[in-house]
């Protein structure tokens, strides 16, 4: 009876793959985990060093691992191959090759990822999202302080090994924006004679930007617990401050993934002191705001670029006040904010957009 009929068999195979779909999503996590280890074992430093494809048995050899446990190695590469960290190439013997991506996780790169993925991936950095649900019937702002009792901010001016290891991860991101800022959209800087990197960390992108235009002057405004003790250069410093309260006076003001992390009334608030910061200078070419943050477009095909932006969005959720926003949302929060008028130039920073507000 059941089985005979057509749409009862088709409904037991939806049945059957809706329960792989909820395993897939259950155990995404082993993707993270296994990259985790991957790097932490020094996979892929291990095969670029070696030169060329590497074997199971010359990767076993290279690693820092009992030399019983070969297979699970096999095991942990078959998955990573799956996920495109890794290619799998055959010439006498099967052999391990580095992808696009593996590339970005080694070590020793200008631009490596590692760093950013291994910090990311720490139970301490995982934490505030086991705490999601509870924070949805409590009435604290942001999961993190459900978990942590102080915001973001306020808990890295506390804890200084998560300050470290936050600034780290955030200093790998802003050295592979900063290579392609200075490669690509030299023009947006031409002409400035001060800019003000506000959220600007330990100061990346500042320093980059301070390298390839020495006649612009970088000032680099961050929590003063962030810029302490930073050493200065004839055309880069550092300000410890609250970029609610004061932002020096300067041609441009540079924000690189600071909006998402405030709700729109607190980013409205900080784009006006953005705005009195770049109009109270007389300037001759300067006058604007510059944006490094994601423009969500709800129509994007692409699955994956999807994915890692509403990731991203719920990011801001668990961890500040803020969110990803949409070209119509950005509008709002630039014209409430007192500015004229602004252009976005997409695709050229990946899934984030390069931003220029004018008064
Ligand atoms: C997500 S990080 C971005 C860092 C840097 N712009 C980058 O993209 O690499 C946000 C930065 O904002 C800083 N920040 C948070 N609250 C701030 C405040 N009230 N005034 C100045 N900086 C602040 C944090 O210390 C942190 O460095
Ligand atoms: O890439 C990140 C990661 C974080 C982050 C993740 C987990 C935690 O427990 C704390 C922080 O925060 C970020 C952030 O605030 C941002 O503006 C951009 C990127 C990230």
């Amino acid at each position: 009876m059941a089985m005979a009929n057509g749409v009862e068999s088709s409904s037991t195979e939806e049945l059957l793959d809706a329960q792989a779909h909820v395993w897939n999503h259950v155990f995404n996590y082993i993707n993270s985990m296994s990259l985790k280890c991957a790097i932490q074992l020094g996979i892929p430093d291990a095969i670029h060093k070696h030169g060329k494809p590497m074997t199971l048995s010359q990767l076993a050899d290279a690693l820092p691992i009992n030399g019983a446990k070969s297979d699970s190695l096999r095991r942990l590469m078959r998955i990573l191959v799956h996920s495109k960290f890794f290619n799998k190439v055959k010439d006498e013997e099967e052999a391990y090759c580095l992808t696009r991506a593996s590339r970005l996780l080694l070590r020793d790169e200008p631009l490596s990822m590692a760093t950013f993925a291994v910090s990311m991936t720490d139970p301490i950095f995982v934490d505030p999202f086991h705490h999601v649900n509870e924070w949805f019937g409590d009435e604290h702002p942001s999961p993190f302080l459900t978990k942590n009792g102080k915001t973001i901010w306020e808990y890295g001016g506390i804890e200084q090994s998560w300050n470290q290891q936050f600034n780290e991860a955030m200093a790998c991101d802003a050295r592979l924006v900063t290579s392609v800022l200075v490669q690509e959209c030299k023009q947006v800087f031409e002409g400035l004679e001060t800019m003000v990197d506000v959220g600007g960390g330990t100061g990346t992108v500042a320093k980059g930007v301070a390298a390839a235009f020495p006649a612009l002057k970088c000032i680099v405004l961050d929590l003063p617990h962030v810029v302490a003790g930073l050493e200065e250069s004839e055309n880069l410093s550092y300000v410890g401050g609250d970029m609610f309260e004061f932002i020096p006076h300067t041609d441009a003001v540079f924000l690189k993934w600071i909006l998402h992390d405030w709700d729109d009334e607190e980013c409205v608030k900080i784009l006006k002191k953005c705005k009195e910061a770049i109009t109270s200078k007389t300037t001759k070419n300067g006058g604007k705001v510059i944006i490094v943050d994601m423009v969500v477009d709800d129509e994007r095909e692409e699955h994956e670029a999807t994915e890692t932006q509403l990731c991203f969005d719920m990011l801001m959720m668990a961890l500040a006040t803020g969110k990803e926003r949409t070209e119509k949302q950005w509008e709002k929060l630039f014209f409430s904010a007192g500015f004229g008028k602004y252009k976005i130039t997409t695709h050229v920073l990946g899934l984030r957009s390069l931003i220029e507000v004018f008064p």
